[in-house]
């Protein structure tokens, strides 16, 4: 169920020292004040300088005086977050951040050994997310959306807003009468995530009040799902052997196929194939009946290939 910030606030728990991603935008600076008030001295801030805006100066002088006001410290990061070909500017941003937050772990600027990460993305946030998995026609991964903790390189990262509404933390914002920048990126309608905010959220609140709610129960429907396809998938995996034996993988139903060479070109190559090349893939799969039938075919960034009794991924 959606919840308010101070309801949010109570439950949330996590191992202490605590750095809040902070951006100075209106979630993050919620999160940070919400945090530094319940943790007075345990909690510090860590901004990422993306070098992507002629702003991103101003954010970090804005980052800088309201740390020096609280008195928390702030680490600053820079990262080069240019995106390469055919990654989005978003995308390149969010990975840069997370390089930035491991690279900080974990000593913040007064050399303390941070144990957590706090970041503010909130139930909107998370909404978005899942529409845009809908949108690409992505599995129960994708549908899953974000989760609420994770760990990462020894760091654990939190959510403590994610049931939180965006409408609710800027009322409780107001209340504390704080300075925030804004990203003008964010409300920029050339980017898919800002149109979905701007125009199919209130159409979303019009049509199904509580869709925030019943929305995230679907994710949370497709994470439990998804945790039992990664078991099974580890499973299968272990009984086909890597590289996978085709023999075995040919006694396998059709689902449980699909699934565990997900999981295969996935945790062992890094490779995520399209639903095309998965189909392709399976259909020679099953073809492979004789002992000179050869399996050739194109992967994501690499190839799929018989090498006598088993099936091989390469990069060239
Ligand atoms: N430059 C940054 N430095 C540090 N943390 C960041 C930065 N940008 C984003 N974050 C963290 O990641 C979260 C999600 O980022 P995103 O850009 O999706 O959110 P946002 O809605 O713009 O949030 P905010 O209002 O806090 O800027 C932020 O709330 C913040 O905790």
């Amino acid at each position: 169920m959606t919840q308010s910030l101070a309801q949010a606030m109570a439950a949330f728990a996590p191992e202490l020292p605590l750095a809040v991603g902070y951006s100075g935008g209106a979630d993050s600076t919620a999160l940070l004040l919400a945090c530094v008030q319940k943790w007075p001295g345990q909690v510090s801030a860590v901004h990422v300088h993306h070098g992507l805006q002629d702003a991103a100066d101003d954010f970090e002088a804005h980052c800088q005086r309201v740390c020096a006001a609280l008195d928390v410290s702030l680490t600053v990061q820079k990262m080069d977050a240019s995106h390469a070909p055919g990654q989005s500017p978003e995308d390149a941003a969010r990975r840069a951040r997370y390089k930035a937050f491991e690279a900080l772990a974990l000593m913040d600027k007064a050399q303390v050994a941070i144990k957590s990460i706090a970041i503010a993305h909130h139930a909107d946030d998370q909404i978005e997310t899942l529409l845009l998995a809908l949108s690409r026609g992505a599995g129960l991964p994708g549908l899953s959306a974000m989760p609420q903790r994770w760990t990462r390189a020894g760091l654990r990262y939190y959510r403590p807003l994610l049931r939180v509404s965006g409408a609710d933390i800027r009322r409780w914002l107001a209340e504390q009468d704080a300075a925030f920048v804004t990203d003008p990126s964010n409300v920029d309608e050339r980017y898919t995530r800002n149109r979905i905010r701007a125009q199919v959220l209130p159409a979303l609140a019009q049509c199904f009040p509580h869709f925030r709610d019943t929305f995230a129960r679907c994710s949370a429907h497709a994470a439990q799902a998804q945790a039992i396809l990664l078991e099974v998938a580890q499973q299968d995996l272990a009984l086909v052997g890597v590289p996978p034996r085709i023999k075995l993988l040919q006694a396998l139903s059709q689902p449980r196929l699909a699934n565990v060479l997900r999981h295969w070109l996935h945790s062992c190559h890094q490779a995520t194939p399209s639903a095309a090349q998965l189909d392709e893939l399976m259909r020679q799969i099953a073809a492979c009946q004789t002992r000179g039938h050869a399996l050739h075919l194109k992967i994501a960034q690499g190839f799929c290939e018989r090498r006598g009794a088993n099936l091989h991924w390469y990069n060239l």
